[in-house]
């Protein structure tokens, strides 16, 4: 799954027509899939369609009468001037029975569900004067909103802030990238013939379809020493301050995510935790001889976090890179030797290796994680909402994951799950992309039964139970909670 550009979205739905594929069932198709997810969330409350001019009013009008076919009640406001298929679809409505007034007649009801058709990806700029206006009042209203394809007015301000969106054939940029402003997010697959969507020069959505080949296979015959061995370096001692939890957390998630060893080479006086890890208890950042098949360093590292990078080179073995091991020396000598390795900063971390401001790295984090992998020639994950995974050329959006991960110690149990699917053999944008994946599929699995307040302990135990829904196939890739 491909993540769109508004343009690259309206270059398909052109390539489409000029295939011979009628447009109008394209809207048909829109509009219809919308009207479904309307009637999942909202059941038979009346609704509220604004519609504008273009093919985004045309998928209103078009729910708007599948709702009415289903017995709810509708109360439709359009913009005038449709041509082409929301002409038709016009025309299919009021042949109905229902009366469209004009949209500067819209007025607000309680116990109605707006249902936001004005601009999709026909959007030109900012919207101002009468639609400014008319998008500040759909907020001000206070009533439940569903947007169809994109929220009105985005990628620009202001815009529709919606309950729920449903986004057509693909997700677009600001699905990913202005999530505040979707809420719930559904993908409606429309009849755009599957080649169109085939775009391998845009950043990839992770898709369940995408990463479940991925995921290291356990044969019967597997032993603790088959599977992945996983070094964890990290934790500081002195001036005062322990940095002693991180490295326990990242053995966890390596634990979670499969790791058949976990060695935990940390400060002497760190606690032995958890019970199922080798412990080397170190006086210095020192490399002890370890069996293992990947590496994550830095962990509460202090400035142990840099010297145990540098250290641990001396291994060879594919490595993640973390919090206090993330400096530009460390990532020009694991480039230099050729060892390879995942960074994973977050917004502030990469800000520092770019010498950019975590606003900067933060507003547009597509450009920031593909900068960062090139300058470094390694594999970046840069932490966030949403997380991006670069590569060279290749950058994989991550759709999974919501704030509730928003507390210390969940990018620690990353960095180790992370260094599980290395040491189970998987290449470093692969394990970057799944981890990434699964990390957050255990944190909306959580956010889901326990809302916010969750411990990073807790997300590497909801781990399994992420893999095994993405292995069973029952991840569903069309709807994307928060
Ligand atoms: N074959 C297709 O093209 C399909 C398109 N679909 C829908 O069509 C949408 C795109 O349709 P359109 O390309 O007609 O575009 P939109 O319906 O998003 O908007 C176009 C209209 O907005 C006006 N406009 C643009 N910028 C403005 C601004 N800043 N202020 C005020 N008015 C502005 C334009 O003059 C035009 O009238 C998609 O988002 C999707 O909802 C679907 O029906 C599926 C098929
Ligand atoms: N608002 C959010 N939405 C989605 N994921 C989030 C959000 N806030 C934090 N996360 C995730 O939680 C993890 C936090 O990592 P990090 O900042 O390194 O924390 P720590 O150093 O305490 O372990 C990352 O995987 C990040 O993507
Ligand atoms: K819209």
């Amino acid at each position: 799954m491909r993540l769109f550009t508004p343009e690259a979205m309206r270059e398909a739905d052109r390539k489409a027509v000029e295939r011979g594929y009628p447009s109008l069932l394209l809207m048909e198709w829109a509009g219809m899939k919308a009207a479904r997810v309307y009637l999942e969330l909202f059941g038979k409350a009346p609704a509220l369609v604004l519609a504008g001019k273009g093919n985004n009013g045309g998928d209103g009008l078009v729910l708007a009468r599948h709702l009415l076919l289903e017995g709810v009640g509708v109360r439709v406001y359009a913009a005038g001037g449709q041509t082409g298929d929301a002409l038709l679809a016009l025309q299919a409505l009021l042949a109905h029975g229902v009366e469209v007034g004009p949209l500067e007649e819209a007025s607000f009801r309680e116990g109605e569900v707006v249902v936001d058709a004005l601009f999709g990806t026909g959007l030109k700029g900012p919207l101002t004067d009468f639609y400014a206006e008319l998008v500040e009042r759909v907020n001000r209203a206070g009533l439940p909103v569903l947007a169809l394809d994109l929220p009105s007015g985005l990628p620009f301000s202001p815009h529709v802030r919606a309950t729920a969106t449903v986004a057509f054939a693909a997700l677009k940029t600001p699905h990913l990238l202005q999530r505040e402003a979707c809420g719930k997010l559904y993908l409606a697959e429309i009849g755009l013939p599957k080649p169109l969507l085939e775009r391998e020069d845009l950043p990839e959505v992770a898709s369940p379809e995408a990463l479940r080949p991925l995921l290291p296979k356990r044969p019967l015959t597997a032993h603790k020493g088959s599977v992945g061995r996983v070094g964890v370096l990290g934790g500081y001692k002195g001036e005062g301050l322990r940095y002693a939890g991180a490295p326990l957390l990242a053995a966890l998630g390596a634990y979670r995510m499969g790791a058949g060893l976990v060695h935990l080479v940390a400060p002497e006086g760190t606690p032995l935790e958890p019970l199922e890890a080798v412990f080397h208890p170190v006086p210095s950042p020192t490399l002890p001889p370890l069996k293992a098949e990947a590496l994550a360093v830095g962990m509460g590292g202090g400035p142990w976090g840099r010297a145990w990078a540098l250290k641990a080179l001396e291994a060879r073995l594919p490595t993640v890179l973390d919090a206090d091991a993330l400096h530009p020396e460390v990532a020009e000598a694991y480039r230099k030797a050729g060892v390879p390795a995942v960074l994973t900063p977050h917004a502030g971390e990469a800000g520092r290796l770019l010498g950019a401001s975590p606003e900067e790295v933060a507003k547009d984090p597509l450009t920031a994680a593909r900068a960062l992998a090139e300058r470094t020639g390694l594999a970046v994950v840069l932490k966030g909402n949403p997380t991006v995974v670069a590569e060279g050329e290749r950058l994989s959006v991550n759709p999974t994951g919501n704030p509730a991960l928003a507390t210390g110690g969940t990018g620690d149990v990353l960095s180790g799950a992370i260094a599980a699917l290395l040491a189970a053999g998987l290449r470093p944008f692969d394990a970057a992309r799944l981890g990434v994946y699964l990390h957050g599929l255990a944190g909306d699995l959580l956010a889901e039964e326990k809302g916010v307040g969750l411990l990073a302990r807790e997300v590497a135990e909801a781990l399994p139970r992420a893999r095994r829904l993405l292995q069973e196939g029952r991840v569903s890739p069309a709807f994307f909670p928060r």
